[in-house]
């Protein structure tokens, strides 16, 4: 028997309406290039939003053409994110930092019709445009210079789109938005997702025992608006009216503490690597920043070694360590610790809040390997996989990689996991980082975290190099922290009681800084790459 509740599709255009009528007078503070800062309204936005919207359907924007964005964390950004939405258009973040040559393919790829830009931007779409089709490009006037020949100014676009504005008829699984991935792995691919996917991914990620979003907050997103919709907590601010508050395209440590203390955020998030440079500035000014007490930093993108966690609490800062992927639109799991598990000890507490945590309501998971489906033990490892309504059911345009979803329709994540018994997730590899030595499997990012809690060691990677007898062993790369000295026998010795023999690496190498991808993720393919022809006999003698 069918209930009888009413349709009612779950679409942006809900979320954008509820805050222009309940939180017209929350802030949304921007960081712009030359260090003022923008304060508006959500009434402000939510007009802006419209006339977006408006101006793009006179534009001649039809249902489900791409719009490119190519632009920092600001108010203008976020206008964009509800305002080619709800105008039928599929919202295009575009990763700033990729190589022009990767930047064409997937605005060709996409086939992007209109393009929004930053005005200080354009030097990177110049590189580009002479590779790229686009109709119109739209530029913002960030730094109040005039817009070039041939490019439409955004404040006077927005001025066209002024007056009244009837939302399009928008189903829920229509196309709201297209992500790509980062590349770490190959060539970026695109993910579309849908209304309702965001908007169930928006009321997951604000429950209190996932990101934990409301009202009384004030997030900074220091994660950009180009990677994985900065893991949707945009879209997650604006469904629950907390106050926002944008870096713009100043994300050093100490402009990003200024902006913490100044607008007093609660919540914030980024990768690993920015945390550490936070840590670093914290380490070095004692007391200059009056941070709110227990500010809530949400780490994902990569691991979050423990060491940082339990750094950042002597702070009064609290990690929150969060799992992701850009086909998951990308909220997989959150370590949040459940109600009795903070009656265990210390240590056991943070090895819990180290893992990736728990899955977020409505997504399932599984380890699978090639002796079925793993027990959730804590230690038997395999792929993970997922499924649930955010997760994504097939690449825009990529029919050859339909091997990314097993036969049964789960998502095949690529990272390799154990599930504990009390259903915390660890991620302990990509699939193709894991070291396999003499058929065993070795854990690049456990030996990783270990080595980032030595007291000299700033950031380590683990690698694996062929080796004429195991197949391979593990290699070990070292940025040591400023003015600190370690030996590869110390740092073996470091971690010689919390590994197997066999597990530990065989060569230390220290460099000045490891490769990284635009996301913010060891390049490892890179690393693999220089000391693929690495002699072990002679670096042991
Ligand atoms: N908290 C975390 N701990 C460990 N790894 C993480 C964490 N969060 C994300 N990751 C890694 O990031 C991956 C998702 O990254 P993203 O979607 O940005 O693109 P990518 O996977 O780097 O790109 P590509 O698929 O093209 O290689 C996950 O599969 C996982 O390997």
């Amino acid at each position: 028997m069918n209930g009888n509740m009413m349709r009612f599709p779950l679409t942006l255009t809900h979320i954008l309406e509820r805050a222009g009528q309940l939180f017209g007078k929350v802030e949304i503070v921007s960081r712009l290039p030359d260090k003022s800062l923008h304060r508006y309204t959500y009434q402000d936005f939510y007009r802006r939003a419209r006339a977006l919207a408006k101006a793009l359907q006179q534009a001649g924007l039809q249902k489900g053409d791409r719009v490119g964005t190519l632009m920092w964390n600001h108010y203008a950004h976020l206008e964009a994110y509800f305002g080619v939405p709800v105008a039928g258009g599929v919202l295009h973040t575009l990763n700033l930092r990729l190589h022009p040559k990767d930047l064409a393919y997937i605005i060709n790829h996409a086939e992007d019709r209109f393009l929004i830009v930053d005005d200080i931007l354009l030097p990177l779409l110049n590189a580009v445009k002479d590779q790229i089709r686009v109709e119109r490009v739209i530029v913002v006037p960030l730094t109040g210079q005039p817009v070039p020949e041939g490019t439409l100014d955004y404040e006077a676009f927005l001025e066209s789109g002024q007056g009244p504005f009837t939302y399009p008829e928008l189903d829920e699984e229509e196309a709201l938005g297209l992500c790509y991935t980062s590349g770490t792995t190959g060539r970026p691919k695109g993910v579309l997702y849908s209304h309702r996917a965001i908007v169930l991914h928006s009321l997951a990620s604000a429950l209190p025992d996932a990101l934990g979003l409301s009202q009384q907050d004030t997030l900074l997103p220091v994660v950009p608006m180009f990677h994985v919709n900065a893991w949707g907590l945009p879209f997650t601010a604006t469904l629950v009216g907390a106050k926002q508050v944008f870096p713009g395209p100043h994300l050093d440590p100490e402009s990003l503490l200024e902006l913490y203390e100044k607008e007093q955020v609660t919540v914030t998030a980024g990768v690993p690597t920015i945390w550490l440079g936070i840590l670093q500035a914290l380490e070095k000014h004692p007391g200059r920043w009056n941070l709110t007490p227990g500010m809530r930093m949400i780490v994902g993108g990569s691991a979050a070694p423990e060491g940082m966690i339990r750094t950042f609490d002597r702070f009064n800062l609290r990690v929150i360590h969060a799992w992701g992927m850009t086909e998951l639109s990308p909220l997989g799991t959150v370590s949040q610790l459940k109600s009795y598990l903070k009656d265990l000890p210390e240590d056991a507490q943070y090895a819990y809040r180290a893992k990736q945590g728990l899955p977020a309501p409505l997504v399932e998971v599984r380890v699978v390997n090639d002796a079925g489906e793993a027990p959730w033990d804590g230690r038997t490892m395999g792929e993970l996989q997922v499924r649930g309504p955010w997760v994504a059911a097939g690449y825009y345009n990529r029919p050859d990689a339909a091997d990314s979803w097993s036969e049964d329709g789960w998502f095949r994540t690529g990272d390799v996991a154990t599930i504990d018994p009390e259903g915390y997730v660890k991620i302990t590899d990509r699939t193709k980082d894991l070291v396999k030595s003499g058929g065993e499997w070795i854990s690049s990012v456990d030996l990783e975290n270990a080595l980032m809690a030595h007291s000299a060691v700033a950031e380590a990677a683990v690698i694996a190099v062929p080796h004429p007898k195991w197949g391979e062993r593990p290699l070990a790369v070292v940025v040591l922290k400023e003015g600190q000295h370690a030996t590869p026998e110390a740092l073996r010795e470091f971690l010689a009681p919390q590994f197997a023999k066999w597990w530990l690496p065989d060569a230390f190498v220290f460099v000045d800084e490891i490769p990284r991808t635009s996301t913010g993720k060891f390049l490892k393919a890179a690393l693999r790459e220089r000391f693929k022809d690495w002699r072990w006999e002679e670096a042991e003698a």
